[in-house]
This record gives C-alpha cells, structure tokens and sequence, in this order.
C-alpha cells in the first residue's frame, strides 16, 4: 500500500516535536504546556505516576485527542489537521492485540486488505515486514502457537506494513507477570534497534524504562518534568520529583546556611551538610532539597572509632532492616524524623545495631545533589 505518509518524510527534522502543548478536559488540565523533541530512530519513553498525563500526551501526538493549545509536528510537519490513520504513527495498545483466528500472514495483512490493496501487492508486502522482524519462518502459525516476545513482533510488523515508522505504545507491557515483562522489555528493545523505527512507549515502571529508553521524559501532574538518557535521569536528576520518583533516593530537606563559594552548606535534622552547588542560584535561608540514593549510603554504628563530623555524614537511630533478597535496606531515623535507607549488597544479619542504636549515615561528596526545585 502506499498512503503516501513516507514518501513526504523529512528525514532531518526530527521524528516528532510537541509544542507548547496543552489538553484540557473540561475545566480539568491534563496536559500544561508541554514542549519535547523525538530524534527519528529512537526509543524514547514517557515515565510517571498514574494521572501525570502520558497517555494524553501519546494519544494527542497519534491524532486521538486535539490539544487545547500548542502544535504536533511530525518528520517537520504541523499535522493538527489529519486524523489518525493519514499520520506517521500508529498505535500499539496492548501486547496480545492479534486476531486469534488469523495466522500470522492474516495479521500482518489485514489493514491492507481492508484498504483494497492488491493480493499480490499485500503478499510482497507482508513478506518483507516479517523478513524485517524475523518471523518469516511462522508464517502461517496462529497467535497462541507464538511466544509473547513473537507476537509483538507480529504487532511490530502490522505497523510496519503501513509505512508508518513511529510506533506508539501505550502500557504495551502492562499485563504481563514480573518475569514475562523483563524478557519483554529485552525483546521490544532489540526490535526496535534491528527496525530502526521510532517508538515512544508509556510506562509507570521505571525498571521498564530503564531496560528499553535512549532517553526518558518524565511526565507528573501534566508537565514535563525532567528528560535525558536514563543513566543521566538515575545519576543525575535536576528537579527533587525526579529524585524521588527514579531509583531510590533519599531526599532530605534543609535550609542554606552559607552559600558562598563553590559547595553550598544546608541544615539538615541539626547536621551542617556540604553539597556541590552545580551552579545554581541559591542563597541563605534558602529551602532547598538534597538527594541520595539509597546505595551510595553507608550506615554504621556510632562509637568512639567514628570520624569526625565533616558534612558528609549525619546521624540517626536505626530502625530496622528489610532483607530483599539481593540487597538488604537498612532503615535509620534523623532527628526530625525523616527516614533513610542505606541499601547494601545483602549481608547477614548477625552484626546489626539494635533498634534505637546510634548510628552514622555517610557518604561519598559527589554522591549527594542538590535541588533548588
Ligand atoms: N476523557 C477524559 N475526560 C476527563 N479527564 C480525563 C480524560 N482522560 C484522562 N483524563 C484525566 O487526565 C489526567 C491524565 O490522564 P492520563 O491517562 O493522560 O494519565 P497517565 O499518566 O497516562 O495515567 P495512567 O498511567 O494511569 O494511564 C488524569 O487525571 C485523568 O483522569
């Protein structure tokens, strides 16, 4: 089929750009004013809480929804005026969406069919979509003889057969159990690299988005929030929400005590903290946040072998710990009550302070952030 979506592609703009987007619902606002660019070829996920506004945000970009305000260009292309099935986008809604009666060739070529296309033009057609998947070898296998990574490929290859190369999935993994949804995630990644297409998938799991994302955007209460590579949003979150929605942070709350220089010193629960000021503008008095993950925390008892205060380290009381298989949390209390993990590689349980016990939290200086907002 030739609906004419590749043929007028500009292969250097960018796949998708959102400008100055909003949705409302009524007088409720999902989406505010939402700006972001998709580069062609990647594989870029929409990460936040239940309600944020991902699905708004994917289904106004595949023609679903029109925005209040702002503009959806698709290859450089406002496309505010074409309805769904005319754009260069299409829509995965959830892993197992095949007719169960069809075979494979059956699926693939059905959107086809109904366009009025050729036989042997949809058999061409079909054929190459499956090469470029690899299932041309099940063919003619029905949906329950494939694997759950097989038949995404199959959904993959419905797409591609309408020349469209910007796939939309919206929660694609979200009924799968714990173990199918991790070789899931590998599959679809390694798909979406052999096809080289565009995919922008919604997910509140941030493992998800981890395992399968070139960049991450993340979406809460109808604003971008934050976006970069997911090694940078893990490593390095600019804003406290994306602090404490990716991995797992402590966020500690403080007031500036002294901003001069290069390194800014906050009070936390009594404790004169020391933290890199990156930059930002900051002064005393400030209220600002700090955060830690939870693995760059060592938590040791207080005596009298401890070093001394130096502002990498603060005290509190330990609390319990949580065995995790793998790791091991172990839960302390600041004096203002504010709770931190350390989470450690797990260990036996045989040394652990008792509840109550003083302990001390530390660690390295370029582990702790700062966040003004
Ligand atoms: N058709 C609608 N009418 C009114 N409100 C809506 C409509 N669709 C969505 N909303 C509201 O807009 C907000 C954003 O919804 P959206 O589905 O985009 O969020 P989401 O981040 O995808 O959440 P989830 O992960 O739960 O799907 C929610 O508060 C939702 O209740």
């Amino acid at each position: 089929m030739t609906n004419g979506i590749n043929h007028m592609i500009n292969q250097a703009a960018p796949a998708v750009e959102v400008r100055n987007l909003a949705k409302h619902y009524g007088s409720f606002v999902a989406l505010k004013n939402v700006n972001v660019s998709i580069a062609a070829g990647e594989y870029f996920v929409l990460l936040g809480p239940s309600g944020g506004g991902k699905t708004t945000l994917l289904r106004t970009i595949g023609g679903f929804h029109k925005p209040t305000a702002g503009e959806v260009l698709l290859h450089g292309k406002s496309v505010g005026h074409l309805p769904p099935d005319k754009r260069s986008t299409t829509m995965v809604f959830q892993a197992y969406a095949l007719f169960p009666h069809m075979n494979v060739t059956q699926n693939v070529g059905y959107g086809l069919k109904v366009a009025g296309l050729p036989k042997a033009q949809i058999a061409d057609k079909v054929a190459n979509a499956l090469e470029q998947v690899g299932l041309t070898n099940f063919a003619q296998r029905k949906p329950h003889e494939l694997s759950g990574g097989q038949q995404q490929r199959v959904q993959l290859a419905r797409a591609i057969v309408l020349d469209r190369d910007i796939l939309l999935l919206d929660e694609p993994l979200a009924a799968l159990d714990a173990q199918l949804r991790k070789d899931m995630c590998l599959e679809l990644k390694h798909l979406q690299e052999k096809v080289g297409i565009t995919f922008i998938h919604v997910t509140h799991n941030q493992e998800e988005a981890m395992t399968v994302a070139d960049r991450i955007a993340l979406i809460a209460n109808g604003d971008l929030v934050e976006f970069g590579r997911a090694r940078d949003i893990y490593r390095a979150p600019e804003k406290t929400f994306t602090a404490s929605f990716v991995g797992e942070n402590n966020v500690l709350k403080g007031k500036v005590s002294d901003a001069n220089g290069t390194s800014v010193t906050v009070d936390v629960a009594g404790s004169k903290l020391k933290v890199d000021k990156r930059g930002l503008a900051v002064t005393d008095g400030q209220e600002v946040n700090l955060s830690i993950r939870s693995e760059c925390v060592a938590l040791n008892p207080v005596n009298g072998t401890n070093a001394p205060a130096d502002g990498h380290s603060i005290t509190g009381s330990y609390d319990e710990s949580v065995y995790l298989g793998l790791t091991t949390s172990h839960l302390a209390r600041l004096r203002d009550g504010t709770e931190m993990v350390s989470r450690v590689i797990a260990d036996s349980d045989d040394s652990l302070p008792e509840a109550g016990a003083p302990v001390r939290l530390s660690w390295k200086p370029t582990d702790i952030r700062l966040h003004v907002e």
